[in-house]
């Protein structure tokens, strides 16, 4: 898929992971906004494309292709399940990433990959700022912390963006799932002591575009160490917490108890505190932040339209 405008100076952008949460939403930021605002070319690919757990797909798909910046979306994402797929997810968090990186450097372009809040192991109590030391606490967040050291390793033209909790109206989401429990049960057990703060992917895209953007004037050549960017929406709230806002808000009759992370055994092991400080991203941006309540009403106001709209 290739949307391109007439405008000169573009620049060519490649996204992976286009069917995920942020590729849809990076998709449907540069669709929606008029072509003055969105200058560059974008491609956008999944994984029939370009396969992150084949290298050779990998090395194929780059062969006659080239682009000034890839924003990799692309992730091994399910949390629980890495744990017995632990090469799998290494492949794709790590060593894609590290194939990612080396053809970026070769092509002298910017890469711009998203990170997690599942790098830190959780024993903070103040949020964490980019350069503070990383212990992930379970497969999914070392095969992260694996990505972005390789980045760094290679790359310095590049950017990595931790975030945390990811939800929108496009793709698998916490959100989503308690809506649909919501609907389904009474009540519902859910954990209050992992804290963090969630993040709406529409507000990440735009970030990410903000990102470029600096990247256009600043110009990345000749950085020598690669920069790491914090976002999260704004304010701090436990999963708990999160489930009864999505639930008021969206009048659903479901009674939720705060549970304890022992009380909800899962295969991999969750940070308790990933609060994230985001003063970075928003001094070098000028970016505002929203409260993660406002955005999760802009979310669950898209939602409705979609279900208006298959009515
Ligand atoms: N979701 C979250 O809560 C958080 C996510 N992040 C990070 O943000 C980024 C975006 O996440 P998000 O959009 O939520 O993730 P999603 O799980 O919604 O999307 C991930 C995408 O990666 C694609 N993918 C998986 N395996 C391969 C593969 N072998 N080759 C090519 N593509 C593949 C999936 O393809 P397909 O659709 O075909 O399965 C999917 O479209 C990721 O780097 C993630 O680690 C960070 C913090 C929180
Ligand atoms: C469905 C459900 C979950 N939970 C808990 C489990 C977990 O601790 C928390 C959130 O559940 P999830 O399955 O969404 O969690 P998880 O998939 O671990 O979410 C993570 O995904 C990766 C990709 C990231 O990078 C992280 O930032 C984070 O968003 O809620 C309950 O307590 N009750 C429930 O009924
Ligand atoms: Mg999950």
């Amino acid at each position: 898929m290739n949307l391109t405008s007439n405008i000169k100076n573009q620049k060519s952008i490649l996204v992976t992971g286009k069917n995920g949460q942020l590729g849809q939403s990076l998709y449907k930021l540069v669709t929606q906004h008029s072509t003055s605002n969105i200058q560059h070319c974008f491609t956008f690919v999944g994984r029939d494309e370009l396969d992150l757990a084949d290298s050779s797909s990998i090395e194929a798909y780059f062969q006659d292709k080239h682009f000034d910046c890839i924003i990799n979306c692309a992730a091994y994402t399910a949390v629980d399940k890495a744990e017995s797929e632990p090469e799998l997810a290494d492949q794709i968090n790590h060593l894609a990433v590290k194939q990612l990186a080396e053809i970026a450097k070769k092509q002298d372009s910017t890469l711009i990959h998203i990170s997690t809040d599942y790098v830190f192991n959780g024993k903070n109590h103040k949020p964490y700022v980019e350069s503070d030391s990383v212990d992930p606490q379970c497969v999914y967040g070392l095969t992260k912390l694996k990505g972005e050291q390789a980045i760094q390793a290679i790359n310095p033209k590049s950017v990595i963006i931790r975030t945390s909790w990811v939800y929108s109206e496009l793709g698998n989401n916490f959100v989503k799932t308690m809506l649909r429990l919501g609907a389904e049960r009474d009540s519902l057990n859910v954990i209050f002591d992992q804290v963090g703060s969630p993040t709406y992917a529409g507000g990440l895209a735009q970030a990410i575009l903000q990102v470029i953007a600096s990247e256009a004037k600043q110009s990345f050549k000749g950085k020598s160490n690669v920069t790491i960017y914090h976002y999260s929406n704004e304010g701090v709230c436990s999963w708990y917490d999160f489930a009864k806002a999505i639930f008021a808000l969206s009048d659903i009759k479901c009674q939720v108890s705060p549970i304890e992370t022992k009380d909800y055994p899962t295969p991999a092991t969750r940070p308790h505190y990933s609060l994230m400080n985001k003063a970075k991203m928003k001094n070098d941006m000028a970016l505002e932040i929203p409260y993660w309540r406002d955005s999760l009403i802009a979310c669950l106001n898209e939602l409705k339209k979609n279900t208006m709209n298959h009515v």
